[in-house]
């Protein structure tokens, strides 16, 4: 699958952001297999960029495509469509089932569309140090235990592109070099596009293209 973005800018930003930014009001192009690391330090817009790719908002000029297909025309069915088989997202807003168990949070995502067996849940669970608290409600996590399931959830779908705001902002440097690691195998499997959108440059990402947003 190939993204691409052309001339973007949030209606909320000043054009002279255009000249500053290696994406704003840039043409650009991602395909499977790239590893793209954009620094953003914050109030450049790492979560408006993340929410414009993903359809959740759609405050900005310039066009967004996926396939060739402008996402402003998509129908809600073909937003449904990309959601479920090719476009994957780890948000700074967590938003799990509070009153559901991870184990429960993570089965409801599985079962939507099945990529990995449940087996696979435990495993991921295992490797990032969850597996102890997959029967523990989500409203009584940590933020980092949260975070982690939340990793875990948007790898229990098929994906050509994974979006990802500050995806590890919760964890401390060796949870997150683990995270990183389990979102690349799967990513990996995949021959998936990674766009990663941290406040600064992340040693541990093998980053293939790299961008100042
Ligand atoms: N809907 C909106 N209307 C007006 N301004 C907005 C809107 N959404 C975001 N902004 C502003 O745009 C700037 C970028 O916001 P955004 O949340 O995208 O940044 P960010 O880089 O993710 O920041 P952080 O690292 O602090 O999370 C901020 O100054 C924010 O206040």
């Amino acid at each position: 699958m190939k993204l691409e973005v052309k001339d973007l800018l949030p209606d909320y930003f000043e054009q002279e952001r255009k000249t500053t930014s290696e994406i704003w009001g840039k043409e650009l192009s991602f395909s499977n297999g790239d590893l793209v690391n954009i620094v953003a330090p914050s109030g450049t817009g790492k979560t408006s960029l993340t929410h414009f790719l993903y359809k959740m908002r759609e405050s900005y000029t310039g066009t967004i495509l996926y396939d060739g297909k402008n996402l402003k025309n998509c129908s809600k069915e073909d937003i449904a469509a990309l959601r479920k088989d090719h476009v994957s997202i780890i948000l700074q807003d967590m938003r799990l089932f509070e009153e559901q168990t991870l184990l429960e949070n993570l089965e409801i995502k599985r079962q939507l569309n099945p990529y990995h067996p449940q087996e696979r849940i435990i495993e991921m669970a295992r490797a990032l140090g969850i597996d102890h608290r997959l029967n523990a409600l989500a409203k009584n996590c940590s933020y980092g235990e949260q975070q982690r399931s939340v990793i875990i959830r948007a790898l229990l779908q098929p994906f050509d592109i994974l979006l990802m705001d500050e995806p590890v902002s919760h964890l401390d440097d060796s949870n997150s070099r683990k995270a990183i690691g389990l979102i690349l195998e799967e990513a990996f499997k995949r021959n998936a596009a990674v766009i990663f959108a941290e406040l600064e440059r992340a040693a541990y990402f093998p980053a293939t293209q790299l961008y100042h947003l």
